[in-house]
């Protein structure tokens, strides 16, 4: 069997009287997209504060790439290859696009951050920074506006690309979705699918026809459980699934 890049086992965290995450286990495989889905408040994001690193469990394991890292720091996880999207990056909004993808590209190269106004101008940065611009189709002709003049889409993309410069080995999306109109929200779903076969991806998002497009995989999370995974298929013909979550959400 291939090892799972990221191994949930048992988690637990508890908010006072309230079990946010309730023994929880799931895996993520190389190369997959493995979506978690669930009502408001289900705690999908108090999952992805405990992989990043900003919440400890109460109980259970967390580990990434064979490492046991359920108390490691958030830098740590960064380090071997985890990478956070879309709450995390920071976009310099009078810089241009390129140059916010080149100065992602310095970050991760090692490279002192006090000479950032330089990472514009060389070679060696803006190279790899059309490199990942191409790999997330981000159009040419925008590479040279400024960040304060993109739309909701160009910057989430964007901030795509500066997460794609680190090389992580798997990638959690936080809601990539959230806010784009429709068109933007299919072009990314286009983009995340061409993502496909690099780093492995834990995609939380509302947007069940982004999630059933895309997932190979899909856990359904309510009151901190994982009460059923599978493929959208099995998902879709679940009837626990059905009654807690899918109906009333009309998909
Ligand atoms: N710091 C905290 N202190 C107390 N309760 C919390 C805390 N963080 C989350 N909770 C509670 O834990 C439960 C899970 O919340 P969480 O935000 O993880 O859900 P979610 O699935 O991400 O919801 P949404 O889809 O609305 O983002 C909720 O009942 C929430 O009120």
């Amino acid at each position: 069997m291939v090892e799972p890049i990221l191994k949930v086992s048992g988690l637990v965290k508890r908010f006072g009287g309230l079990t946010a995450t309730d023994n929880l286990s799931l895996d993520v495989r190389p190369g997959e997209i493995h979506a978690l889905i669930g009502p408001n408040g289900a705690g999908k994001s108090t999952l992805i504060g405990q992989l990043v690193g900003e919440i400890t469990p109460d109980a259970g394991s967390v580990m990434f790439l064979g490492h046991d890292v359920t108390r490691a720091s958030v830098p740590a996880r960064v380090k071997l290859g985890l990478g956070r999207s879309f709450q995390i990056v920071q976009l310099l909004d009078e810089e241009t696009a390129l140059a916010n993808v080149a100065l992602a590209v310095q970050a991760h190269a090692g490279h002192s951050f006090r000479f950032w106004r330089r990472a514009d101008a060389d070679e060696r940065l803006l190279a790899p920074a059309r490199a990942l611009l191409d790999q997330v189709d981000f159009p040419p002709a925008r590479r040279a506006a400024r960040v304060a003049d993109m739309s909701a889409g160009e910057r989430k993309v964007l901030e795509l690309a500066m997460v794609l410069a680190g090389g992580p080995r798997l990638l959690l999306l936080d809601e990539p979705m959230a806010g784009l109109g429709a068109g933007e929200s299919i072009r990314m779903t286009d983009t995340l699918r061409a993502l496909k076969g690099g780093p492995a991806m834990l995609l939380v998002e509302h947007d069940m026809e982004a999630v059933f497009a895309l997932a190979d995989r899909i856990t359904v999370l309510v009151y901190g459980r994982a009460i059923a995974t599978g493929t959208a298929e099995e998902i879709r013909a679940n009837p626990a699934v059905q009654e807690a979550y899918l109906a009333e959400e009309g998909a």
